[in-house]
C-alpha cells in the first residue's frame, strides 16, 4: 500500500509508460487486447488491501489491486449497508465491491466530502449512490429532495436514476425523478408536485429553469443533505461553473459534497472548493504510476491527411465489423453537425448505423441511447454527448475522429470500451497537423498504426455515397469544422491556415468549392473579413 502527505502525490516522479510510437502495427487491422506498454503484468505492482485514506484537502489516497480487476476482495454484505440495500444489490447481481466503491464507503458514511477519481466503467455511480441512499434511508419523510446529483448530460442523468432505482428497490419510501433539458417543463413540474422525491437527478440548465420557475422548488432543495457532482470537471469548467456556482446558492452550506470523476486535472482540485468542505477527502483509486486508461484496452492512433479519413474510417470498421460479429462500435465525431454528416455518410455505404448528438431531439436521443445500450452489431456515431458515464456493455472498439477536445475527453471517451474490466480497442484517426495533441495524451500507451493501404473499391464506395449525401449536411458540417477548430487556440491563431484547413475539410466531403457562411455567423466566430472564407 502507497501512502504520503500533502506533498507525496505531487512530488513523487510519475512512472511514465510509454508506448512503443512508430511501432507501425501493420495495415488497418487493430489487433485486440495487447499490452502495448512494453510491460508484463509481472512488471506492475500488485497493491494488496483497502485505500488508504490520508491527509484532507489535497492529498491522495491510493488504492492497488490486482492489474485489470476493477473489483475488490471485499462483498457487500461485509459493510454496514442496510438489509434493503443489500437485497436490491443482491438481485443487481453485485457481489464484490469495486475498488472505488470498497475505498469511498467507509468515508462517505462517516459524512466526509470526499473528491474521487477512479477509471472508467468501474462503478463510480454505485459508490455515490449507495451511501447517500443510506444517509437519506434515516431521515424523516418529507417532501424535501435530500439528495441532488448534477449530471453533464442528459443521458448519464437518466441513467444515474435508472441505477438508483436498482438500488431503492425495497426502499418503498424512497424515489427519484430526473429533470433534464429537451423535456417539456411542465410535465416535470406536474410530476415534482404530485409525486415529490427525496432523490433528484438533474442537468445543470434544466435545473436552474426549475429554481427559477417552478413555484415551491427553491424551499424542496434547501432540504438537500447530499450534492453529487458526476463528471466534476467537466461540470466544473467553464461551461458550466457559472451555472453549478448558481445552483449552489440555493443549496444549505451544510451538506455532505462529492465529486466523482475519472479525471481529476490539477486546476480542479484548486476550485474544488467552489462546491466542497475545506479539508475534502481525495480518494485517487489510480495507483501513482499507473495510467488513467484501462491496460486491457488496446490504444492506436492513425495520421493520414484529411481527404482519406472517410475512407479510412470505412477500411476500418469494414474489417472490424468482418473480425467480431458482435461488434459494437461508437465513432466519436468533434461537433453535432460533422457526426451528422459522418453518420450519413455510413449510413449510405451501407453499414447498421445510429446517430447521436444534441442536434437530435430528446425522444430519439434516448431511443438510439437505449437501443444501442441492448445492442450488437451496431455503430453509434456520435458527439460527445456519448462521451462521459454512459455505460454501454461491451463496446468493442471506440473511433475518435478528429482533435478531441482535450485529453480529459479523449480519456472519457475511450473508457466507454472496456469498461468492468473487459477487453476494447480505441483508434485515434488524425491529420498531420493535428498530431501535436499526441503531447498530452504521450504518458498513456498510445501507439502508431500504420494506415491502410485504400483500395480502389473503397474509394469508389466513399465517393458515391458522399455524393448521395446532401449538400445542406456538407454546408453546415464545414460550418460547425470551422467553428470548432476556430475555437481551438493552437489552430486557429494563424486564419489563413485555419481557412486552408477548413477547404481541405471541404474537399474531403467532395464539394469543389467551400460553401458560404452567413455573414452573422462569421461576424460570432471572429472570421468575417478573413481571406478565403465567403460570405452570404
Ligand atoms: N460492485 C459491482 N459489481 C459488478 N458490477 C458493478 C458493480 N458496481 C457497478 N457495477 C456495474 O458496472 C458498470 C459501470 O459502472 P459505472 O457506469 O458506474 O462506471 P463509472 O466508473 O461511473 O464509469 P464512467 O467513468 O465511464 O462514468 C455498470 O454497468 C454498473 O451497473
Amino acid at each position: 500500500m502507497m501512502s504520503g502527505g500533502p506533498s507525496d502525490a505531487t512530488h513523487r516522479k510519475r512512472r511514465r509508460r510509454r508506448g512503443p510510437k512508430g511501432s507501425g502495427v501493420d495495415g488497418p487491422s487493430i489487433p485486440r487486447a495487447v499490452t502495448t506498454n512494453g510491460a508484463g503484468p509481472e512488471e506492475e505492482e500488485v497493491v494488496e488491501g483497502k485505500a488508504m485514506e490520508l491527509d484532507a484537502g489535497m492529498s491522495a489516497a491510493e488504492v492497488g489491486g490486482v492489474v485489470g480487476s476493477h473489483l475488490s476482495e471485499t462483498r457487500f454484505d461485509q459493510c454496514p449497508v442496510s438489509p434493503l440495500s443489500l437485497k436490491a444489490i443482491k438481485d443487481a447481481g453485485y457481489e464484490k465491491m469495486t475498488q472505488v466503491q470498497e475505498a469511498t464507503l467507509p468515508i462517505i458514511l462517516q459524512g466526509e466530502d470526499v473528491l474521487a477519481k477512479a477509471k472508467t466503467g468501474t462503478g463510480k455511480t454505485v459508490a455515490f449512490l449507495l451511501p447517500a441512499i443510506e444517509l437519506l434511508s434515516t431521515l424523516p419523510r418529507s417532501p424535501s429532495i435530500n439528495l441532488l446529483v448534477i449530471c453533464p448530460t442528459r443521458e448519464l442523468a437518466n441513467q444515474v436514476a435508472a441505477e438508483a432505482r436498482k438500488l431503492l428497490k425495497y426502499h418503498r419510501s424512497l424515489g427519484v425523478q430526473v429533470v433534464i433539458g429537451g423535456t417539456k417543463l411542465p410535465q416535470e413540474q406536474r410530476s415534482m408536485q404530485s409525486n415529490p422525491c427525496q432523490i433528484l437527478v438533474a442537468t445543470p440548465g434544466r435545473l436552474k429553469d426549475h429554481l427559477e420557475n417552478t413555484p415551491g422548488f427553491p424551499n424542496r432543495i434547501k432540504g438537500v443533505k447530499v450534492l453529487v457532482l458526476d463528471e466534476a470537471d467537466r461540470l466544473l469548467d467553464m461551461g458550466f461553473r457559472r451555472d453549478i456556482e448558481k445552483i449552489i446558492a440555493f443549496i444549505p452550506k451544510e451538506r455532505q459534497t462529492l465529486l466523482f470523476s475519472a479525471t481529476v486535472p490539477e486546476e480542479v482540485r484548486q476550485i474544488s472548493h467552489v462546491a466542497m468542505k475545506r479539508g475534502y477527502k481525495f480518494i485517487n483509486t489510480v495507483k501513482e504510476g499507473d495510467e488513467e486508461t484501462h491496460s486491457q484496452v488496446s490504444q492506436m492512433y492513425m495520421v493520414a491527411p484529411l481527404d482519406l479519413h472517410f475512407s479510412i474510417l470505412y477500411n476500418v470498421l469494414k474489417k472490424h465489423i468482418t473480425e467480431d460479429a458482435d461488434y459494437k462500435v461508437i465513432v466519436f465525431c468533434t461537433t453535432a453537425m460533422v457526426t451528422k454528416l459522418v453518420a450519413e455518410v455510413l449510413f449510405q455505404l451501407k453499414l447498421n448505423i445510429r446517430e447521436i448528438h444534441s442536434r437530435k431531439s430528446q425522444s430519439a436521443r434516448t431511443k438510439v441511447s437505449d437501443e444501442f445500450r441492448k445492442s450488437k452489431g451496431l455503430i453509434l456515431v456520435s458527439s460527445d454527448v456519448s462521451a462521459r458515464g454512459v455505460d454501454y456493455p461491451d463496446v468493442t472498439l471506440v473511433i475518435q475522429v478528429g482533435l478531441p477536445a482535450d485529453r480529459e475527453q479523449y480519456i472519457h471517451r475511450l473508457g466507454r470500451t472496456g469498461r468492468k474490466g473487459k477487453d476494447g480497442l480505441g483508434l485515434l484517426l488524425l491529420a498531420p497537423w493535428e498530431t501535436y495533441f499526441l503531447n498530452s495524451v504521450q504518458d498513456l500507451s498510445v501507439s502508431q498504426a500504420v494506415v491502410p493501404t485504400i483500395d480502389s473499391s473503397i474509394q469508389t464506395g466513399v465517393k458515391d455515397a458522399l455524393g448521395r449525401v446532401e449538400t445542406k449536411s456538407k454546408e453546415s458540417a464545414y460550418q460547425a469544422w470551422l467553428g470548432y477548430y476556430n475555437s481551438n487556440k493552437a489552430i486557429s491563431r494563424d486564419k489563413s491556415r485555419l481557412v486552408r484547413l477548413a477547404e481541405e475539410f471541404s474537399q474531403s466531403m467532395g464539394l469543389a468549392i467551400p460553401p458560404a457562411i452567413p455573414k452573422l455567423i462569421l461576424r460570432k466566430m471572429g472570421l468575417n473579413n478573413v481571406p478565403g472564407l465567403r460570405s452570404v
